[in-house]
């Protein structure tokens, strides 16, 4: 019986509707649940054996689409998209497969064959769509007894919005097989517990490890990635010109050029095909038809126009004009910005990295704008590219050649993300065997000398020939892989053409459509195809950007520890008297540094720390020019708490020549005005007499204007301590804090520079730290600290009459025991100088001096 011609359309509507909703819903709802990582629960993945029958039935039920393509694609997905996530959110599932089964119902009551099977094949379709029908009432019944059972165990409530990570990024505790939706895919999503492994090993595998542990943190706390992303935030005015209209315009003007190219990449191949038309029309005109000869030449010169607009000497370089002076702009704030952050920050920042994770953080600057470039300039377009082309083959050639476009790029997307992750384990494992091969190769040439000396040179041949054979094992595996994701890339794509060809040819040899369509067809896809290459590239480019801006990010929110009260003021150091009161401090708070240390030292007086190695003498001197501030008590200079004067004023006053003085690589003249950019050649060259060194420097062939070398290597321990100390004493600071200044100088070259530190610290209140007992023993004051207490406070003969932990120590130094008597000349007499190395027989008799009082 013929149907009305409403319940034909009916039939239609629903045959071809329900898909479509179905697709377009379970899309945008799949999309959702990724970006807010919406999830069931946990417990899921304890429900395998449901799970694997729901994935089936699904999968059976894409089957039985077969002749409705667009079905088959969303089942698909679906089983895909539940194969893949642990803990599943379902409702972009219930309304598919309740639309589904209303579809079903529907199509089965209005086509009326169920009535009358006329044919086998009728009654086997009749017993399908029954089949499909119970298959989308048992799919969310099996669904609901799986939330029933999971939800007696779980708290359903605490569990609803979970993170789907993959369990390795959220929690960094169990390792998993599965990558939950919402994680990100990077390429080295898979390979984390190599990570571990080599983290030790590997600063940069580790580095990583920690970006990737860090996103995941992020993300968790902000519960979607939309929160998460909004963080990025903070680098907006590095990013975007706000303060130059005509970056701005040539900012928009860039979108504009891109939104050109995506039109472009339509007009292109379409022009192409008329092009094909004119000349087939030109070729099947007849001579002496009324109609007239088609014009070959006009379309060829609109492609020829068109081709030279979207290439790289119209469209491509107009782009870049416009876009170079933004991505400069953006390199110059944000590169800028984090180089003053980081050198802003204090010391307890600067302590824990190091100089590479710096640099690094430097480096990573461009993340930032490089994640837009690539999201802007890539990712967008390709986006738009895709739906213009379904759009567009779809009105050309049917909605079947669009759906065709859409599956090719849907599989695609799927399996290069599964394939990217695949070979990461790959990549990961060869850039370590790679390091490991560098690594003995600079080993062995740097220990070349130690090799040479135990006659290992062969051993150091073997090893590196060894490191070098792994590393090639290594290749050809790395390779292979990325050799079979090309493949697989290749193979999806070439079926995806076939499948259009198909489609195309039959349209053009059955349907009457023209051979131009057919060509704009060729060079439609051809042209879509580019972008796809790029995927897995760009995916990995977003991947390292969200990292390194990961970093950046944490740098941005490092705050300085130690920074200025507001209304600081300026230092104002009149007499120079310093004073501790109860000054607690500690670098890790398990263990405390300094316990409630009081001390006073009147102005223009030199005091001297001494004692066990590691007991706090350095972080006393660190105190004072607040490179950490304390954490209990107060440390005040002429009665002005540190703490409430500008940093700058402080460091200003204060002259510090360090342990282990750290130089530029430039020259000695640069390195040493570094501490007075405006001092004269005079004053530096009387600086260095003073520290003893001039000579020395003038011996050298280029003089004052010889390179140290990184961090001073090219100068003796002995040469840097000098140039440290001309350096402060041509700061002329109002107090001096000199950290062990001359354990690296021969007695001879102490003696000549005790005159140069004799003028600095003249009525200067200076602090010395020194092992060396016989440097100080002039001091006006000695403390001995002693596991960060003031165990005590002196001057030397004082602390020798004490007979404590002074008197053991300096027994110890010049190897007598306390009550030794052979000593008994008399004490040196004090010639006022501040450091003076004693001879043995000295020291000796002064020690024994006291013994005998
Ligand atoms: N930046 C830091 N972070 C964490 N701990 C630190 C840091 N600097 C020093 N320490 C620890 O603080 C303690 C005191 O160190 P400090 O350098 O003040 O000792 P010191 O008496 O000067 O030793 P030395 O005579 O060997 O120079 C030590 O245990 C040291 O390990």
């Amino acid at each position: 019986m013929p149907l009305p011609l409403s319940s034909q359309d009916l039939l239609v509507a629903i045959y071809y509707g329900t898909p479509i909703a179905c697709f377009v819903y379970f899309g945008l709802a799949f999309s959702f649940t990724v970006c807010t990582l919406q999830t069931q629960d946990s417990g899921m993945n304890r429900q395998r054996g449901r799970r694997g029958l729901m994935i089936t039935l699904i999968l059976a039920l894409a089957a039985t689409y077969f002749y409705l393509l667009a079905c088959t694609a969303i089942f698909t997905a679906q089983s895909l998209a539940l194969y893949d996530t642990e803990s599943p959110a379902w409702y972009p599932y219930y309304p598919t497969w309740f639309l589904g089964l209303v579809a079903e119902i529907t199509l089965f009551v209005l086509s009326d064959t169920w009535k009358y099977p006329s044919s086998m094949f009728e009654l086997v379709c009749i017993i399908i769509q029954s089949l499909r029908a119970g298959a989308f009432v048992a799919l969310p019944m099996i669904c609901l007894g799986l939330r029933g059972n999971i939800s007696r165990p779980y708290d359903n409530a605490d569990a609803e919005r979970q993170a789907l990570l993959s369990k390795r990024l959220a929690s960094n505790t169990a390792s998993s097989d599965e990558n939950g939706y919402g994680s990100i895919e990077t390429e080295d999503s898979d390979t984390a517990d190599n990570t571990s492994e080599a983290g030790s090993e590997d600063s940069w595998i580790a580095r990583e490890q920690q970006s990737k542990d860090a996103i995941a943190k992020r993300l968790k706390e902000n519960g979607n990635w939309f929160t998460y992303l909004n963080g990025f935030m903070i680098f907006l005015p590095y990013v975007w010109p706000y303060q130059s209209k005509r970056l701005q315009i040539r900012a928009l003007l860039v979108g504009g050029c891109l939104l050109a190219s995506n039109a472009l990449h339509v007009l292109v191949p379409r022009q192409m095909g008329k092009m094909v038309d004119s000349v087939d029309a030109y070729i099947k005109h007849q001579p002496g038809s009324s109609d007239s000869v088609p014009n070959v030449w006009l379309p060829v010169l609109g492609y020829a126009l068109l081709i030279f607009v979207s290439g790289g000497a119209c469209l491509g370089w107009l782009r870049r004009w416009l876009w170079l002076p933004v991505e400069q702009y953006s390199y110059d704030a944000i590169s800028t910005a984090s180089h003053a952050h980081l050198m802003n920050l204090s010391s307890d920042f600067h302590d824990s990295k190091t100089s590479s994770d710096l640099t690094q953080a430097i480096s990573g600057g461009r993340s930032v704008p490089n994640l837009l470039e690539t999201v802007c300039f890539e990712v967008v377009p390709m986006f738009i590219d895709l739906a213009v082309a379904f759009a567009f083959l779809s009105t050309i050639f049917g909605p079947l050649m669009g759906l065709i476009l859409v599956v090719e790029a849907v599989i695609y997307f799927y399996v290069t993300t599964k394939l990217i992750a695949f070979r990461a384990g790959k990549r990961r494992e060869y850039i370590a065997i790679y390091r490991k091969e560098w690594n003995v190769a600079q080993q062995s040439l740097d220990g070349w000398s130690t090799a040479s000396l135990f006659n290992q040179i062969k051993h150091e041949e073997d090893r590196y020939s060894l490191a070098v054979k792994e590393h090639m094992a290594s290749q050809v595996s790395y390779e292979m892989s990325t050799q079979a994701l090309g493949a697989v890339q290749g193979a999806i794509m070439t079926l995806g053409l076939i499948g259009a060809l198909f489609l195309g040819v039959w349209q053009v040899s059955r349907q009457g459509r023209s051979i131009g369509n057919l060509t704009t067809l060729l060079a439609y896809w051809a042209q879509l195809q580019s972008p796809l290459q790029f995927f897995s590239t760009i995916l990995r480019t977003i991947s390292y950007s969200l990292m390194d801006a990961e970093r950046l990010l944490e740098l941005f929110q490092t705050k300085p520890t130690v920074i200025d009260r507001p209304n600081a003021a300026p230092l104002n150091l009149t007499h120079g008297e310093v004073e501790f009161t109860n000054v607690s401090f500690a670098y890790d708070k398990r263990k405390p540094t300094l316990k409630e240390v009081s001390f006073s030292i009147p102005a223009g007086k030199t005091v001297a720390l001494v004692g066990e190695t590691g007991g706090g003498k350095t972080t006393i001197l660190k105190m004072i020019d607040r490179f950490y501030d304390v954490k209990s008590g107060s440390i005040k200079i002429d009665d002005q708490d540190i703490r409430d004067v500008t940093l700058q004023s402080l460091r200003a006053k204060i002259g510090v020549v360090p342990q282990d003085p750290m130089l530029f690589n430039d020259s000695i003249m640069s390195n040493l005005r570094y501490a007075r950019l405006d001092a004269t050649d005079e004053e530096v060259f009387e600086a260095c007499k003073a520290a003893a060194v001039h000579d020395k420097i003038m011996s050298f062939p280029d003089g004052y204007s010889a390179k140290v070398g990184d961090r001073g290597v090219k100068l003796s321990g002995g040469e840097k301590q000098r140039v440290a100390i001309a350096r402060a004493i041509l700061k002329k600071p109002e107090l001096i804090l000199l950290d062990e200044a001359t354990s690296a100088v021969d007695t001879e070259t102490e003696v000549q520079i005790q005159d140069g530190l004799k003028v600095l610290c003249r009525n200067r209140t200076t602090f010395i730290v020194a092992h060396r007992l016989s440097t100080v023993m002039r001091a006006d004051r000695i403390l001995v600290v002693m596991n960060g207490e003031i165990v005590e406070n002196g001057s030397h003969d004082e602390l020798l009459h004490k007979d404590g932990k002074y008197a053991s120590l300096w027994s110890k130094q010049i190897s007598v025991k306390p009550n030794d008597s052979r000593s008994r000349s008399k004490s040196p007499k004090r010639d006022g100088d501040l450091i003076n190395d004693l001879s043995m027989t000295q020291q000796t008799t002064t020690l024994s001096k006291w013994r005998r009082k």
